[in-house]
């Protein structure tokens, strides 16, 4: 049984003027258990809407959709026993309750046993670094904070899928390793996790499969490495020390598709093909530079090649 099974699902938006809003079109997709999935695509793609209808807060406008093998129309309450949300943002908290109340508030809504809410909320106010600050109010918390007593929430019925919508989004660097590192410890306790992300790092760092989705359509689904593999044109080269001669003579090369020198003195150079590698390689390494390295393509150049830049182009 997949974790979640979804086909031909579309969802529509009717708009008062104009036609109607396709925010979902025709998507296919299977997740298995203890996958760390992701969902990657520009703004409006349809991410939200989707974490929204798995997690029973959206009705599907036709198509299938199930989690654990419940269907979410015919058993929404097996559903919503199955998964944990976390949509980003910091709505959805009470902000003069501490973090233990919060939790044991869910807990009750959950209908989880008073007893077996009480340990756990032990547990995972230990486990996600709350433990010292549980019994103060939510709302002199920080966002990384606020985003862990969110996750603590999503955790609380102890859930075997977790939908995790931008996470990460506005937090400072430290909070963010912090958090992925839960991430890597839930997906070590068998959890399903279903990631939405604008962050390719985080997408890379995390899952075994991402899909890409852009204006409701399910574009590409794969692994991260085999996705990288199927654009065999673009390689990079790092270095550091390098200055903007340095890069004005590289980008002269042929075989060279862009070069680019931060303030730092950090070179990106990407070349035009697997085949240019060795000769553009061995022009940087003529250069006064330090640190040289290569790697193939990643989920970046995959969204840059799949997905348009729009917001600039239109
Ligand atoms: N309740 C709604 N009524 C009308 N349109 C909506 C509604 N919810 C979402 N949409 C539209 O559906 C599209 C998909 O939105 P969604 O929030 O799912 O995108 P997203 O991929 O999560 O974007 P972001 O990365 O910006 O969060 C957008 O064009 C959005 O304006």
């Amino acid at each position: 049984m997949a974790a979640v099974e979804i086909s031909a699902l579309r969802r529509v938006f009717p708009k008062r003027r104009g036609p109607d809003h396709v925010a979902l079109d025709d998507v296919d997709l299977r997740i298995e258990e203890g996958e760390v999935f992701g969902l990657l695509g520009p703004n409006g793609a349809g991410k939200t809407t989707l974490s929204r209808i798995l997690s029973t807060l959206l009705l599907p406008t036709s198509g299938t959709v199930s989690v654990v093998g419940h269907d979410v129309l015919a058993e929404p309450r097996a559903v919503r026993a199955a998964v944990g949300l976390v949509l980003g943002g910091e709505r959805g908290l009470y902000g003069r309750l501490s973090a233990r109340r919060n939790l044991e508030y869910w807990a009750a809504m959950c209908r989880v046993p008073r007893r077996v809410a009480r340990e756990r909320i032990d547990l995972l106010l230990a486990d996600l670094g709350l433990a010292t600050r549980a019994d103060e109010p939510v709302e002199t918390f920080s966002r990384g904070m606020l985003q862990r007593v969110h996750l603590g929430r999503a955790l609380v019925a102890d859930p075997r899928v977790l939908i995790l919508d931008e996470p990460t989004s506005g937090m400072d660097p430290n909070a963010a390793i912090g958090f992925r590192q839960r991430v890597h410890d839930l997906r070590a306790a068998g959890k399903t996790i279903l990631l939405a992300t604008h962050d390719m790092a985080e997408a890379e760092e995390l899952c075994t499969r991402v899909a890409f989705i852009d204006r409701g359509r399910i574009l590409a689904t794969d692994s991260p490495a085999r996705l990288g593999l199927a654009l065999d044109d673009v390689q990079t080269i790092t270095a550091t020390h390098a200055t903007p001669a340095t890069a004005a003579r590289l980008e002269a090369l042929a075989g060279v598709r862009s070069c680019t020198v931060d303030r730092a003195g950090n070179l990106v150079v990407t070349t035009t093909g697997r085949d240019d590698l060795a000769a553009v390689l061995a022009a940087v390494a003529e250069e006064k530079v330090r640190g040289i390295g290569t790697h193939g393509p990643g989920l970046v150049d995959v969204y840059r090649t799949l997905i348009a830049d729009r917001e600039f182009s239109l």
